[in-house]
């Protein structure tokens, strides 16, 4: 990248407030970027794929796939460019005001930047047994994308908080076994799923690790389970066709410790703004879960507010003599001819 690259605003983050912003930001007719660290856009909605979505304003019930999707789509509406796999790991700005974001790649720079993301970059903690990452080829998972894979199967969770648990009740019905273990003596989930669980078919483990992954011939998956009982010393070898592993996840949130600008952060990690998303620094924003003011609300809803006052800001920061808001979508000459066609399709 060079600095003749420079776009209007450059969203930090694809999940949902990103994919807004950016869809905002091109009915804006702004340049346009999206950097996000993930293989693919969408952010931490791929932790809940088949969990049903109710409260999104005038949506029917949408399950996290299913949103995933249709908010790409809008993202992309005005072809932002989009980078994956790179991570931002730091904010600066050059004595012009140009903001600079230093990523795996090299620079990025930008007019105004829209800080997106999140709870920051989520990775699954692994199971510390050496040679496992083999078999998340195969059969060791660190999330469920479609409960079906699992219909018939003798399957092993590991972990005992919230979402390890809700996915032994999901899967009891489906898989022919599942067993659960979890390191201490109860599980650490809210009680109507720990009832659930204990009423169903799950067999559970408490005070128990997997501490070995025995492989089938060929090597590549895994056939049994060692399962070792810290208080008893007991060990168990338990065949199964597929291990889950739900031991939360490691969070990276270094990009606003790294940056060297002024912006007031809340909680030691918010970026503490006020309700038209504007942060401490001139042309810096923020939209989601990252930002943090009075009437601010955790849920995707939020994030769109939050997206729309975050890039109207950085449109008139850009072009101080812009309207303030954008024109509703309804009667948007920038969708005239996008509905001709949609019109077409809706009466044919
Ligand atoms: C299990 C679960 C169920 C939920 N159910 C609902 C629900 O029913 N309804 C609802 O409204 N909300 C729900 N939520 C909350 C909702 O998912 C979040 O509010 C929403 O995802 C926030 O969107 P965001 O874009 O702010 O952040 P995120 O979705 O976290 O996206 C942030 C993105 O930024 C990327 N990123 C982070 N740091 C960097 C970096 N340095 N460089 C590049 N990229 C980076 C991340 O990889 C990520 O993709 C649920 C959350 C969970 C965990």
């Amino acid at each position: 990248m060079t600095r003749d690259d420079l776009f209007d605003v450059t969203i930090i983050g694809g999940g949902p407030a990103g994919l807004f912003s950016a869809f905002y930001s091109g009915l804006r007719e702004m340049k346009t970027k999206i950097i996000e660290y993930q293989p693919q856009l969408g952010g931490k909605v791929h932790v809940y794929p088949e969990k049903m979505i109710w409260d999104i304003g005038g949506m029917p019930p949408v399950s996290g796939a299913d949103y995933i999707k249709q908010a790409v789509e809008q993202g992309l509406t005005f072809n932002p460019e989009v980078v994956l796999n790179e991570k931002v790991t730091s904010i600066n700005r050059n004595d012009d005001g140009i903001y600079e974001l230093q990523a795996d790649s090299g620079i990025h720079y930008s007019k105004t930047v829209i800080v997106a993301v999140g709870s920051g970059i989520l990775n699954p903690k692994k199971l510390p047994i050496p040679g496992s990452e083999k078999f998340e080829n195969t059969n060791l998972h660190y999330s469920v994308e479609s409960l079906q894979h699992f219909k018939g199967k003798t399957v092993m969770i590991s972990g005992g908080g919230s979402s390890a648990t809700d996915w032994a009740n999901e899967l009891e019905s489906i898989a022919d076994r599942v067993f659960i273990s979890c390191r201490k003596n109860n599980f650490d989930c809210h009680e109507s799923l720990a009832t659930r669980l204990k009423n169903s078919s799950v067999v559970c483990f408490f005070h128990s690790t997997i501490t070995d992954l025995v492989p089938d011939e060929d090597g590549n998956t895994i056939n049994k389970v060692e399962l070792s009982n810290h208080e008893t010393g007991a060990v168990n070898y338990l065949p199964v066709d597929d291990v889950i592993v739900n031991h939360g996840y490691e969070r990276d949130t270094t990009l606003l410790e790294n940056s060297e600008l002024d912006i007031e952060i809340a909680d030691n990690y918010f970026v503490s703004g006020n309700a038209n998303s504007e942060s401490s620094m001139d042309g810096l924003y923020a939209a989601g879960d990252i930002l943090m003011h009075n009437g601010k609300l955790n849920l995707i809803a939020g994030a769109f507010q939050d997206a729309a006052n975050a890039v109207n800001k950085a449109k008139q920061y850009v072009q101080p003599d812009a309207e303030k808001a954008a024109m509703v979508s309804s009667h948007n000459d920038v969708f005239k001819k996008r509905n001709e066609k949609l019109k077409k399709q809706m009466f044919e």
